[in-house]
C-alpha cells in the first residue's frame, strides 16, 4: 500500500468537513450548510498542496466539481424554500408575516430521501460530476442587508431603474439581498462567492493577535472608527480606502485582515493573486470587475487581496502578458471608482505582499497607507506562545520569556509550529520502545503530562524560522522608501 501523503490527510480532513457540511444539509440548516461548503470550496481553492502532484490535480478538479454541484443543490433548496413560504403567506393572508430576520427551520425529512439525493463523500477517488451553467446568485446577511430590506419597495412600486443603485440586486422573501450574478459566467459569480464570508461566520478578533500594536492602532483608525464616529471622518478626513500590508510571510497579515472584517461586521473577501493570475487568466479582468461590484453590493465590505505583487507587479516589462496588463488596469479603474463614493458602501481593500518592491508604482500609490507587519518582537513572542500553550500542561520550570528570547527571528506561523511541536513531544516519549497498538492503550492522564523546558529546546532545535534575515533590512529599507502610516 503506498504511503499516506500530506494530501491524503488534507483530502481526509475535507472529507470528514463534507460530512458535517452534508449532516446540517440533512437536517435542514441550509444557512449553516451553505456556510460550510463555502469554507471547504474556498479552503480547497486555496490549496495548493492538494495539487503538488500532476496525479492529485484532477481527484481536487473533481472534487471541487462535485462540492460546486453540492452547493448549487443547497442553493436550489434554499430558493425552493422560499418559494413555498411565499405561497403559504399569499394563500393565508392572515397569518402574521414571517419574521424575515429570524431563520426558521424545515421540517426534518425522511433520511432515506436525504441519502438518495445526497451523493456519498468520495473525495479520494471522486467520480467526475457534470456542471451546468446558468444564472447564479449571492446571499449574504451583512447589515447592509438590513438597511436594503428597510427600503424594499412595496409590490405595486417599480422595480429598480437603471440608475438606481441596487440595480442588479433583488430581494428574497426573507429580506435578504440576493447579487444577481445574471450578466456574468455563473462560474466566475460562484469563485467570487466562495471567497465570501458573511460577517457572522468571522471568528478572528484583535485579541487573537499577538503583538501588532501599530498596525492595529492604525486599522482601527482607518475602519473601525470610521463606522462608529462617521461625522468626523468627512472631508479631508475622510477614511482611508486601501491599506497595503508588508512584510515577511507568516507573520499574520491574513489574520490582521480577518480581525478588520471581524471587528466591523463587514462581508469579507479574499482572493489570491496567484489564483486570479493563473486559474482566472482568461477571465481575470472580468473577476476583478465582478469582485468589486458584489463587495459594493454586500458593502460594507472588506476584500483581502494576497499576494498582490504577483498582479501589481512592474508594469511594461517585457514578461508582462497582456491578460496581466489588462488585470493591473482593471484593478486600478476599480480603486479610483470607488474611492469618492459615500460611507454607507463602504468597501475596504486591504492588500498583502511578501516582495513589495515588485509592486507597481501606480498600484503603490492607490495603497493609501503602505504598513509594515514585522516579524514578533520579544513580548509578542511570549504571548504568542502562551496563547498556543494555553490548552495543554505547561510545566513550571518552564520560562516563557527565555523561550520568546530563544523564538528571535521566528515569524507567528514558526512560533505556532514550534508550539505544536513541543506539545506532542510527550507523545514521542512515550512512544519509544512500544508498537502501534501499545501506543493506543497508553492510559489518557498519561498523556497530559506538562510540556517540559526539554520539549520547548527539541522543538525549537528541529524547527528552523522561515524568514531569510537578510530578506529583513529589504523590507526595512522598502518601507523607509515608501511607508505611509
Ligand atoms: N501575530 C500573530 N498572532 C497570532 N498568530 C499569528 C501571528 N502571526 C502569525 N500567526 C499564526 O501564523 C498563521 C499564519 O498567519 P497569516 O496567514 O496571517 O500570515 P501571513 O502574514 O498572511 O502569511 P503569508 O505572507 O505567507 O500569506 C496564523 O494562522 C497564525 O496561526
Amino acid at each position: 500500500m503506498a504511503p499516506e501523503t500530506k494530501s491524503d490527510t488534507m483530502f481526509d480532513t475535507l472529507a470528514k468537513r463534507v460530512d458535517g457540511m452534508r449532516t446540517q444539509w440533512r437536517k435542514g440548516n441550509l444557512a449553516s450548510a451553505l456556510e460550510l461548503i463555502d469554507a471547504i470550496i474556498r479552503d480547497v481553492q486555496l490549496n495548493t498542496m492538494l495539487d503538488t502532484t500532476a496525479a492529485r490535480r484532477d481527484p481536487r478538479k473533481q472534487f471541487l466539481t462535485m462540492l460546486e454541484t453540492e452547493r448549487r443543490q443547497i442553493n436550489t433548496e434554499v430558493n425552493s424554500k422560499k418559494n413555498d413560504r411565499v405561497d403559504a403567506q399569499r394563500n393565508s393572508p392572515s397569518d402574521p408575516p414571517a419574521d424575515p430576520d429570524v431563520w426558521s427551520p424545515p421540517p426534518p425529512r425522511p433520511t432515506s430521501a436525504h441519502s438518495k439525493r445526497i451523493p456519498e463523500p468520495a473525495p479520494k477517488n471522486v467520480k467526475p460530476t457534470t456542471t451546468t451553467k446558468g444564472r447564479a446568485s449571492v446571499s449574504s446577511t451583512t447589515n447592509q442587508a438590513a438597511k436594503k430590506k428597510a427600503r424594499t419597495p412595496s409590490s405595486n412600486e417599480q422595480p429598480p431603474t437603471d440608475g438606481d443603485p441596487d440595480k442588479g440586486s433583488s430581494e428574497n422573501p426573507e429580506g435578504k439581498s440576493e447579487f444577481d450574478g445574471s450578466a456574468y459566467d455563473s462560474e466566475l459569480v460562484r469563485a467570487i462567492e466562495s471567497t465570501m464570508t458573511r460577517s457572522s461566520a468571522q471568528n478572528t478578533s484583535w485579541d487573537s493577535i499577538a503583538g501588532l500594536h501599530d498596525a492595529k492602532q492604525l486599522l482601527t483608525e482607518t475602519v473601525i472608527l470610521p463606522a462608529l464616529i462617521p461625522h468626523f471622518f468627512k472631508g479631508i478626513r475622510r477614511p482611508w480606502r486601501a491599506v497595503c500590508m508588508v512584510g515577511p510571510p507568516g507573520t499574520g497579515k491574513t489574520m490582521m485582515a480577518k480581525a478588520v472584517s471581524y471587528e466591523c461586521k463587514t462581508t469579507f473577501f479574499c482572493v489570491s493573486c496567484g489564483d486570479l493570475a493563473s486559474k482566472w487568466r482568461g477571465d481575470a479582468e472580468k473577476m476583478v470587475k465582478l469582485l468589486f461590484e458584489m463587495a459594493r453590493f454586500h458593502a460594507p465590505s472588506t476584500i483581502f487581496i494576497d499576494e498582490i505583487d504577483t498582479i501589481g507587479s512592474q508594469r511594461g516589462g517585457a514578461n508582462e502578458h497582456e491578460a496581466s496588463r489588462r488585470l493591473k488596469a482593471q484593478l486600478l479603474v476599480e480603486m479610483d471608482g470607488f474611492a469618492g463614493e459615500d460611507s454607507d458602501k463602504r468597501v475596504l481593500i486591504l492588500a498583502a505582499t511578501n516582495f513589495p518592491w515588485n509592486l507597481d508604482e501606480a498600484l503603490r500609490r492607490r495603497f493609501e497607507k503602505r504598513i509594515y507587519i514585522p516579524l514578533p518582537d520579544q513580548a509578542a513572542r511570549r504571548s504568542l506562545v502562551e496563547q498556543c500553550m494555553k490548552e495543554v500542561n505547561v510545566a513550571d520550570d518552564v520560562d516563557l520569556n527565555v523561550i520568546a528570547e530563544k523564538l528571535d527571528g521566528y515569524s507567528g506561523a514558526d512560533i505556532v509550529n514550534v508550539c505544536r511541536t513541543a506539545a506532542i513531544m510527550i507523545l514521542r516519549r512515550l512512544s519509544v520502545g512500544r508498537r502501534t497498538i501499545e501506543i493506543a492503550m497508553i492510559p489518557k492522564e498519561e498523556f497530559d503530562q506538562p510540556i517540559s523546558a526539554d520539549d520547548f529546546e527539541q522543538a525549537i532545535r528541529t524547527t528552523s524560522s522561515s524568514v531569510n534575515r537578510e530578506s529583513l533590512a529589504k523590507y526595512e529599507e522598502w518601507i523607509n522608501e515608501f511607508g505611509s502610516v
